[in-house]
């Protein structure tokens, strides 16, 4: 299963296909039970991320039979919530906010709490998408009250936001303000600079909605410090949307132009790279409001023959004005083509965030992994990557209950989060096994690290559990070497050798 899940990072389908077949007649001649019920669910999972949803629907369904004759009603909530995915993913909304109301339901019932924000925080999007905003604010407000309950932090910043979100929609930009506040405090607390960044813009946002001129311009002399640190150089950041939304209220037109034109041709480059079917929907859109701005522009163009009429010896302010109808129509235009996008990149951020422990998932830090590898082509720079398996973690499992393992893959996440420095970045990589991208680091500091993260997980203590836990783990290293190494998934395969030889050394250890 887990060599399927290698195989589903590394983008190989066809051996990825291959090794499906072999698991589907294992799994045919295996008895009935459960194991059986979850390895369809990986199965799902698996065509899921190939865009085969009718084949993930099919094997979702095949985990649905046995966990309904079973009665295992924790099995039958995750493939409720996998199916929501699925339709999510085809447009079909309200099928999507029927199965996340059924897992919810079930994680409420069972006391699955972490699970169950999560499910009230996906239905949340969902009505965004659907434009059902109350509705959204519900469900984000009921995650937010869950995760202060059980303390989980991360999620909580990510309600917080998206509430955030909602109130800039609807103009109450003093409550946008108070929750991106409340959102950035907590990231910052996770030192996660990057998503801190976004949130500030966010925060910006309002500033600007409020027009509040004094608290915009401290924070945007800020963010563009971060921007250049942060921002992805050639995307079409909302931070320039922004930015150029900010000029305007400061009424520095010639930059807010600039600004607009440099965000909308970033955004035509962008289009390049969606799906034709995507394009498609928005030029339909884009049509509407290209008659909409043309009709401003004609309310504007007689605004002006008016203006020239009486003043006409005023050359200057005549100059001035039509670049303001200019930016207008920028502005417009690139609200419209905003729209668009943040609807796919709401998804995509999705796509890369592991449901469970709110970590990066392992296509995400399987794409970072890819991008330092090319840097370290181009650039000669070193960098590292390490394989990470908890050690006899099913006896968690085993010994304590699902649920408590869970939070032991939590704990570990959050250690990571900790132990890791800045130019460092982790992400759940397989069911218990995770996937560390490093900086320049010697063999010295990655042991470092492994102690950090070591004493980290010494003593966890978790609800339900009498005595505080020890959580092991194994540690396979491979550092980049330009002659051998042809693409990421050759150090992969080093790290994960080492890792193989780590277990077999006797565990809780690290080779590299
Ligand atoms: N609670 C919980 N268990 C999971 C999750 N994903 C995978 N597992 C379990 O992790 C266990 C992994 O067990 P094994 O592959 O045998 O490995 P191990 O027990 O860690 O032993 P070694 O790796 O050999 O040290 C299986 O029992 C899986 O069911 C999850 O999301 N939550």
């Amino acid at each position: 299963m887990l060599r399927l899940a290698l195989l589903d990072n590394a983008a190989e389908f066809d051996k990825s296909k291959q090794l499906t077949q072999k698991i589907i007649s294992k799994i045919q001649r295996a008895s009935q039970n459960e194991l059986v019920a979850r390895s369809y669910l990986e199965v799902g999972y698996s065509y899921y991320l190939d865009t085969g949803m009718d084949k993930a629907i099919e094997f979702y369904n095949k985990a649905y039979e046995i966990y309904f004759r079973l009665n295992e009603e924790s099995g039958l909530a995750d493939v409720f919530n996998s199916l929501s995915l699925v339709y999510g993913e085809q447009g079909d909304k309200n099928l999507a906010v029927n199965y996340l109301k059924k897992a919810l339901a079930i994680y409420s019932k069972l006391g699955y709490r972490h699970a169950a924000s999560l499910a009230h925080y996906n239905l949340g999007f969902t009505y965004v998408d659907m434009g059902l905003l109350e509705e959204a604010k519900s469900q984000f407000s009921a995650s937010i009250e869950i995760s202060l309950d059980i303390d989980d932090k991360l999620n909580l910043a990510y309600s917080k936001s998206a509430l955030a979100r909602i109130f800039i929609k609807q103009s109450q930009f003093v409550n946008a303000a108070n929750l991106y506040k409340e959102s950035i405090a907590i990231f910052k607390y996770f030192d996660d600079e990057v998503t801190s960044f976004r949130m500030k813009v966010g925060l910006l946002e309002s500033y600007i909605g409020s027009k509040d001129k004094i608290a915009a311009g401290k924070l945007f002399n800020k963010l563009q410090i971060d921007y250049a640190k942060y921002g992805q150089p050639g995307y079409p950041s909302k931070f320039l949307l922004i930015s150029a939304r900010y000029h305007e209220l400061m009424m520095d037109y010639k930059r807010a132009f600039e600004t607009q034109l440099d965000y909308s041709q970033r955004l035509l480059k962008n289009f390049d790279r969606v799906q034709e079917q995507d394009v498609e929907k928005l030029m339909v859109e884009f049509d509407s409001k290209i008659k909409e701005s043309e009709n401003l522009l004609l309310l504007k163009d007689n605004e002006v023959k008016k203006l020239r009429l009486e003043q006409q010896n005023s050359r200057l302010f005549f100059l001035i004005l039509v670049s303001v109808m200019a930016i207008l129509i920028m502005v417009v235009i690139g609200f419209l083509l905003y729209r668009q996008t943040l609807h796919r990149t709401r998804f995509q951020k999705m796509a890369l965030r592991d449901h469970l422990t709110n970590a990066p998932n392992r296509r995400a830090v399987l794409q970072y992994a890819k991008e330092r590898f090319s840097e370290a082509r181009q650039t000669n720079m070193n960098f590292t990557i390490a394989l990470v398996d908890l050690d006899h973690f099913k006896t968690f499992n085993d010994q304590y209950g699902h649920d408590v393992g869970d939070e032991v893959l939590k704990s570990f996440s959050n250690a990571c989060a900790s132990a890791l420095r800045k130019q460092d970045r982790y992400g759940r990589y397989g069911g218990e096994e995770w996937l560390l991208v490093l900086g320049d680091t010697d063999k010295n500091e990655v042991t470092q690290i492994f102690n950090r993260l070591k004493a980290n997980l010494e003593k966890i203590s978790i609800n339900g559990v009498e005595k505080p836990l020890t959580v092991l783990f194994s540690m396979g290293v491979a550092q980049y070497d330009p002659d051998t190494d042809k693409n990421v998934q050759d150090m992969i395969r080093r790290a994960d050798s080492n890792l193989y030889e780590a277990k077999g050394l006797g565990r809780d250890r690290v080779i590299q």
